[in-house]
């Protein structure tokens, strides 16, 4: 299965770390077929203009909605002639911003199922809104946002987003063993993990760790994963489990 990725910004090279160690390596083995298109090379005018004043004044400028319906349209041409079932494949248009649905591991997956997806990257104060209306027309559209927190364009969160969803399809992590017991995968966060040597700075490795009793490491690492999501993430617990877990915690 390969999954085709059209990313469109202002600052295409931006998006060279994708080319580096793994997602470079799904794209060299046709796993990932990865283009990205410079939002300028859509606008016309001499100056390649792609922002402008905000109607009802403001700070910043915003993206004209001109250079972005048509290098979306030329995406959306990527995907003719139509497919075998005559149906004109469309992609799934990401649009990241921090007003967006919150991006998360249930997403990621959902999103490496898809055949076909494309990033829009804004930048200054946001893209114009019609923007988003007329690509909904044409395309299924989320706006994605990788936290409560604001960068200044779209860039860093679609090389977030891509790696998260790169790393899920087939192929792409080697050891997939990996995918299965990390943050996240089923609600929880990991456990705490150690390496050779068994004591380094006066501090030794858990000993059930360093035993063979596989059904005691598995129950302790349950419980650490468990014990570490009520510490830091208790909105990822349900409620009863929050507290219990915690007021386990307090005994100790
Ligand atoms: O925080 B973000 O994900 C984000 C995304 C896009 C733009 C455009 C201007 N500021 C942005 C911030």
């Amino acid at each position: 299965r390969s999954l085709r990725l059209d990313v469109v910004s202002i600052f295409p090279e931006y998006l060279a770390p994708l080319d580096l160690s793994l997602i470079g390596k799904a794209r060299r083995d046709g796993l990932i077929d990865l283009h990205v298109h410079d939002l300028r090379d859509f606008a016309h005018d001499r100056h390649r203009t792609v922002d402008d004043s905000p109607y009802g004044g403001g700070a910043g400028m915003v993206m004209k909605p001109g250079p972005w319906s048509e290098a979306l349209g030329h995406v959306l041409a990527q995907g003719s002639p139509p497919a075998e079932d005559h149906q004109p494949r469309v992609p799934t248009l990401i649009i990241p911003g921090p007003g967006g649905e919150p991006f998360t591991q249930q997403i990621a997956r959902e999103l490496s199922e898809e055949p076909w997806l494309a990033f829009a990257c804004g930048r200054y104060e946001g893209i114009d809104e019609r923007v988003y209306e007329w690509a909904g027309e044409r395309m299924p559209v989320r706006v994605l946002s990788l936290g409560d927190y604001v960068l200044n364009g779209g860039e860093v969160a679609v090389l977030a987003m891509v790696e998260a969803v790169a790393r899920l399809l087939p192929g792409v992590i080697g050891n997939v063993e990996s995918l299965v017991e990390e943050s996240h995968e089923d609600g929880l966060l990991e456990y705490p993990v150690y390496t050779k040597p068994a004591e380094w700075d006066g501090r030794a490795v858990p000993d059930v760790l360093l035993g063979g009793n596989h059904r005691a490491i598995a129950a302790w690492r349950r419980e650490q994963r468990i014990q570490r999501t009520a510490q830091r993430r208790p909105d990822l617990l349900p409620p009863t489990a929050a507290t219990s877990a915690l007021s386990g915690l307090e005994e100790r």
